[in-house]
């Protein structure tokens, strides 16, 4: 069977002999097989053997139920009655150790069905108690290799460190057997320089037989075991114990040479196991099952590595944390002995058969096994003459800077000085700047900040008196309840005083929609009570040329999203649907603004618009002294000659109610700009200050205070307030 490799099957013996440093020759796994003695219970049970050695290196299996005997060829064959010493010596592990010392990396692994003998062959017999030896004549290969190890080392006249892992993989997570607190899983990870390895694994240097011993017992006792039916100590993990060996060469080639790292590692396999035999259940069942499915992927993976073309190719290593970690060890250049074990039971047959056949193909697979070069070897010239170069430079430079006159070098610390001065000045500088324009900055946002506030407070009190005003023009009180979506719902109605008089007809005192009073304008049959009221174009009406067709739009655009319902009893519901309405409207401002400018009450004419800007939209000039009507309306202010005709006296806040609604009309938008910096005393009313930069929105709210005043005091009958009791501070009564 054996085709390959030495002609004893030892590929250590190859090795020694080839050149060091060089990558070896092909060199296939080291099997050697052991039959372990019929164990009492199977004695008891009356079992026969299937087995019989025949010579040093050939087993015989006998089937059962009779038929030709199948050959079976190893390394070497050891039956039940070789002693732990006599494997220990015919696995050749000594001289695996020889080759670890000079930098080769080497494996031993024991593989076979669960209770053959494999713990057994490495470590001894389970221990019979918590810190009792294994008797010396028990001992397994490992003990036997460390104590032959230590014993070498101490004679090998150079230094050498000793330092040893020991990880369990079990149900495929890496546990570190030497970690200090409880063993958590570990990953595995992969690089090019030490291919697959275990990240965070606590590697102990040791420098005597005994500390290893105490490392390789506290492995084992932490290592998962269980019993079952054919083990009473199966062992449920993989276990790989480690041994690094780090030597220096004597004499050294180089005062910089690293040691030589070799490196001898024991794995102790799981046993592949039938759950149907065994008897495992629940936690064992998927032991066993995790056991089988790594022993399996290294099946495949050694199957696959017979093969000479598939092994040029991809070999899936990474299905397995066993694999991975035994990767340099079947196909890397690495060298590996195998020690697969069985029972000789006939009851073990099938699993005996499936372990030989596994360990015929695995004697198969080569590895090529390589030393660790010399690091000076290693360097390509190229790079060797670069150092050489870089060498010869810092030894030149290192002169010069001895030479260095010591008087410049004083004058370049002089200017150095002088720049270093410099620059701290300039740095103090900047500094302070920046502290400055960082506390104008932080000055600017809070002023920022309250002009902002400034500003939404004057477009909440703009907002809040508009309300009123329309509250109290269509209504004194307001239901209750939420606010109402149109302010027409106010009950009881009141007409409102700003606007003229209603038409005489009842029907035309409620709005069609909402019931609400209106002005006689809006009326939907205003032309059957009203006949006298102009109906012809705009180029007919009383009103001046230049206010055509697209003026009026332009008006209506402007009013009817500021104030709907305003915009709604002064246009109809459909706005122009109701164009002649319109007209005595505008009519109606014009006038009023004629009476301004030829009036008016004496302090609003000294207040004064002096921006003429709410008319402009009529047109660039003002209708003047154009008579636009031949009588004056009775809203008409006072002052005016034609004041006297009127029904009734018009007071002044009747005047100011006419003004706001006309800039309400003419006003473009209601837009509150944002005050400058306050220039007034913090402490002055954010009218007055915002009303500085603002000042349509603060004339225009000072307006509407009034207006809202004396429209809720006419409602309750009080006396219109005096000129003085009209502040903007004031507070306005509830609507
Ligand atoms: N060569 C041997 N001589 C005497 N007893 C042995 C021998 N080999 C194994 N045994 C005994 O057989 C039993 C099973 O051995 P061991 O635990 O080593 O099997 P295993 O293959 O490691 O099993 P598992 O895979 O379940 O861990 C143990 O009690 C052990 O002492």
């Amino acid at each position: 069977m054996e085709k390959r490799g030495s002609p004893d099957g030892d590929p250590a013996r190859s090795l020694e002999q080839g050149p060091e440093g060089l990558e070896g020759p092909e060199t296939p796994i080291q099997v050697v097989l052991r039959v372990r003695p019929m164990s009492a219970a199977e004695l008891r049970r009356g079992e026969q053997s299937a087995l019989h050695c025949s010579g040093t290196r050939t087993l015989q299996v006998s089937p059962p139920g009779g038929g030709p005997d199948v050959a079976f060829r190893f390394g070497a064959v050891l039956d039940g009655a070789r002693s732990q010493e006599d494997v220990f010596r015919a696995c050749g592990v000594r001289r695996l150790g020889e080759l670890a010392l000079r930098g080769f990396s080497c494996t031993v692994f024991t593989f076979g069905q669960t209770g053959s003998g494999k713990t057994y062959t490495l470590t001894g017999p389970p221990p019979q108690g918590e810190g009792v030896p294994v008797p010396p004549n028990l001992a397994g290969i490992m003990q036997r290799t460390f104590a032959w190890l230590l014993d070498r080392v101490q004679h090998l006249g150079a230094p050498v460190t000793l330092r040893a892992s020991y990880l369990e993989i079990y149900n495929e997570q890496v546990r570190d057997l030497l970690s200090l607190g409880s063993a958590r899983p570990l990953p595995v990870r992969w690089n090019k320089t030490r291919g697959f390895y275990v990240e965070q694994l606590r590697v102990v240097e040791f420098g005597s037989l005994g500390a290893l011993m105490e490392l390789l017992q506290m492995g084992l006792s932490r290592r998962r075991s269980s019993a079952h039916t054919l083990n009473q100590a199966s062992s449920r993990s993989h276990a790989l114990l480690t041994l690094y060996i780090s030597r220096q060469t004597m004499p050294p080639a180089d005062p910089g040479e690293p040691p030589v790292g070799g490196k001898l590692c024991f794995v102790d396999l799981a046993g592949s196991e039938k759950v149907a035999a065994t008897g495992s259940r629940g936690e064992l069942m998927l032991e066993a099952n995790s056991i089988n499915r790594s022993l399996l992927a290294l099946g495949h993976c050694i199957s696959l590595l017979l093969d000479p073309q598939r092994k040029q190719s991809h070999i899936p290593f990474r299905d397995s944390k066993l694999t991975k970690l035994l990767a340099d060890s079947l196909g890397g250049r690495g060298l590996t002995l195998m020690v697969a074990c069985v029972s000789p039971s006939a009851q073990c047959l099938p699993e005996t058969l499936s372990t030989l056949r596994y360990a015929s193909r695995a004697q198969r697979v080569t590895t090529r096994p390589q030393a660790p070069k010399s690091p000076v070897a290693k360097q390509p010239p190229r790079l060797e003459i670069e150092i050489l170069q870089l060498q010869e430079e810092n030894r030149c430079l290192r002169a010069q800077l001895g030479q260095i006159d010591p008087k410049a070098s004083r004058l370049s610390g002089a200017r150095v000085a002088w720049a270093q001065r410099n620059l701290y000045g300039m740095l103090q500088e900047f500094m302070l700047e920046n502290e400055r324009l960082r506390k104008e900055k932080s000055q600017l946002q809070s002023s920022q900040a309250r002009a902002r506030d400034e500003q939404r407070l004057l477009a909440q009190q703009v907002h809040e008196l508009e309300r009123r005003l329309l509250c109290a023009c269509y209504g004194p009180q307001p239901r209750p309840g939420p606010a109402p979506p149109c302010p027409c719902v106010m009950v009881p109605a009141a007409p409102c005083p700003a606007l003229p008089p209603l038409c005489c007809c009842p029907c035309c005192h409620l709005c069609p929609l909402c019931r609400a009073p209106l002005a006689h304008w809006a009326c939907p049959r205003r032309d059957l009570h009203l006949p006298q009221e102009p109906t012809e174009p705009l180029a007919h009406s009383p009103l001046p040329s230049h206010v055509t067709h697209s003026r009026v739009h332009q008006l209506f655009r402007s009013l009817s999203p500021k104030c709907p319902a305003l915009c709604q009893a002064l246009f109809g519901h459909r706005g122009f649907r109701h164009r002649p309405g319109v007209i005595p409207a505008l009519r109606e401002f014009l006038i009023s603004r004629e009476d301004s400018t030829k009036g008016g009450p004496p302090d609003a004419c000294k207040k004064g618009d002096p921006d003429p800007a709410p008319f402009e939209v009529m047109g660039p000039k003002a209708p003047g002294d154009m008579p636009l009507c031949a009588q004056a309306p009775p809203w008409a202010p006072p002052g005016n000659p034609d004041s006297a005709k009127c029904p009734r006296e018009r007071s002044h806040s009747d005047w100011t109610q006419t003004r706001v609604l006309a800039e309400m009309l003419m006003e473009e938008e209601v837009v509150p700009s944002a005050p400058p910096l306050p220039m007034g005393t913090p402490n002055t009313s954010p009218v007055l200050r915002g009303g500085a930069a603002v000042p349509n929105l603060a004339r225009r709210l000072e307006a509407l205070r009034d207006q809202i005043g004396s429209s809720l005091r006419r409602g309750r009958g009080q006396p219109p307030p005096s000129e003085a009791a009209r502040s903007p501070s004031r507070v306005l009564p509830p609507c």
